[in-house]
């Protein structure tokens, strides 16, 4: 039996992933959403040389110690002094008012004496000082964001200072979930003998959540080919971009996805990986819509949807680095041999004297979920690994970061 290798599958994967396209969303609506087109400042920021300080604005040349300034009008934000300063005048400022015509320079109030509509200065002041110059946070023209970056609260606040009403984000996918099997009940009913609670669609939907317009959890459907096939032509027929299936993927009597989605036209492009866990994960397209078939497993479905549908999520939005650079780090445990498959060790990050480090999570099992609640990253370790000890600096990549 061949099995791919992982790239090989990320790279068929992404191959299939459709070019990203625009839609324009309200400034309150985008957070989370990624840029289709970059963010360009159509105004400058300050629109206008702005006092820093509460104070008064002067012409910094004119300055001398004791010397007496008449306070000819004030400036405030919101409502300028339309005058212009001239010799031996100033003009009482407040932060965030224009600066008035002749002045060059504020002086803060704390450095001034006022009384009787004149000022006098203890300090002389540079051309400039508490003056925020026009366009100094961005000029007209000046690209803010790239496409492909995502908007979160600090870019979202900068794109309304750049008086955005709306960007233009990347559509995303609606994308559908659906368990298989007949052992499976839903959390919260009393088990039957012989049946176990369906958990995978929890994680996979708030997983996926992020990056889709919409993640549709079609439940579970039993394993016969009626049932089956009626629930994925149901979910076909809702015109979803995406569809994720759990269970049945392997090779047993009742592993039946396979056939089926076969069945109602989707063409598989693999089945298998060189993985653990999640060899028999399965990838086709049915028209423009991704299928994944995950394995039912529980680790293997979560791993696999991390590994290869966040990816194809993250392109599908053109995010920069669809597949994330992993980090280098040192292992604070050893790791055993490996196999001939290319292992993804659930493992802890711990930062020790020398920084950060991992700690490899001795359980393999694929159906032991709390192990990988426990894990911040999956360590990359090599097809035919002899095991490595501790020091040794080795590739992840963090769970919540695909
Ligand atoms: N003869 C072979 N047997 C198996 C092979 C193989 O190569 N030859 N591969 C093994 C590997 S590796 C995996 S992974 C599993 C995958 O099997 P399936 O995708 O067919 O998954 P199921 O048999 O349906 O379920 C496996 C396991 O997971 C539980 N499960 C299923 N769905 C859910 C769910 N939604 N929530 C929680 N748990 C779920 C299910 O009850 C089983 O315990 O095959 C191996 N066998
Ligand atoms: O691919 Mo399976 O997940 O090793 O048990």
């Amino acid at each position: 039996m061949s099995l791919l290798p992982v790239e090989d599958a990320i790279a068929a994967i992404l191959g299939r992933v459709p070019a990203p396209t625009g839609e324009r969303v309200g400034l309150a609506e985008a957070n989370g959403r990624v840029l289709f087109e970059p963010l360009i400042a159509s105004h400058n920021q300050p629109p206008f040389n702005a006092s820093a300080m509460d104070g008064y604005a002067v012409r910094a040349g004119d300055m001398a110690p004791g010397k007496s300034f008449s306070v000819i009008g004030v400036s405030q934000a919101g409502a300028g002094f339309s005058g212009s300063v001239g010799a031996g005048q100033c003009v009482r400022i407040f932060t965030g008012a224009p600066v008035p015509e002749g002045a060059d320079a504020v002086i803060m109030q704390e450095e001034a004496e006022a009384r009787d509509g004149a000022a006098t200065f203890s300090s002389r002041p540079p051309v400039g000082r508490s003056i925020r110059p026009i366009g100094n946070d961005f000029a007209t023209g000046r690209q803010l964001m790239a496409a492909g970056d995502v908007l979160g609260p600090y870019s979202l606040a900068l794109a309304a200072a750049a008086n955005k009403a709306e960007i233009v984000a990347s559509r995303r996918p609606r994308i559908a979930v659906l368990a298989t099997g007949d052992e499976l009940q839903l959390p919260g009913q009393p088990l039957g003998p012989d049946e176990i609670v369906a958990s995978n669609n929890f994680g996979l939907v708030p997983m996926f959540a992020p990056y889709a317009q919409e993640v549709l959890d079609l439940g579970i459907a039993r394993d016969d080919r009626v049932t089956l096939r009626a629930k994925l032509v149901e979910a076909f027929d809702r015109g979803i971009d995406m569809l994720v299936t759990t269970g049945g993927a392997s090779v047993g009597d009742h592993d039946i996805v396979q056939e089926v989605l076969k069945d109602i036209g989707v063409e598989l492009d693999f089945w298998r990986i060189n993985m653990r866990p999640g060899k028999p994960l399965m990838f086709g397209t049915r028209g423009s819509t991704l299928v994944f078939g995950l394995p039912g497993n529980p680790v293997s479905a979560m791993v696999t949807a991390a590994l290869f549908i966040k990816p194809a999520l993250r392109q599908w939005l053109g995010m920069k680095m669809a597949v994330p650079t992993p980090m280098r780090l040192p292992l604070a445990g050893p790791t055993p041999p490996n196999s001939s498959r290319r292992h993804f060790m659930r493992a802890r990050l711990v930062s020790g004297s020398v920084g950060m480090a991992v700690e490899p999570i001795s359980q393999t099992d694929s159906g032991h979920t709390s192990s990988l609640a426990q894990a911040d990253v999956l360590i990359f370790q090599p097809e035919n690994d002899p095991g490595q000890p501790v020091g040794t600096v080795v590739d992840c990549v963090r769970l919540d970061a695909f």
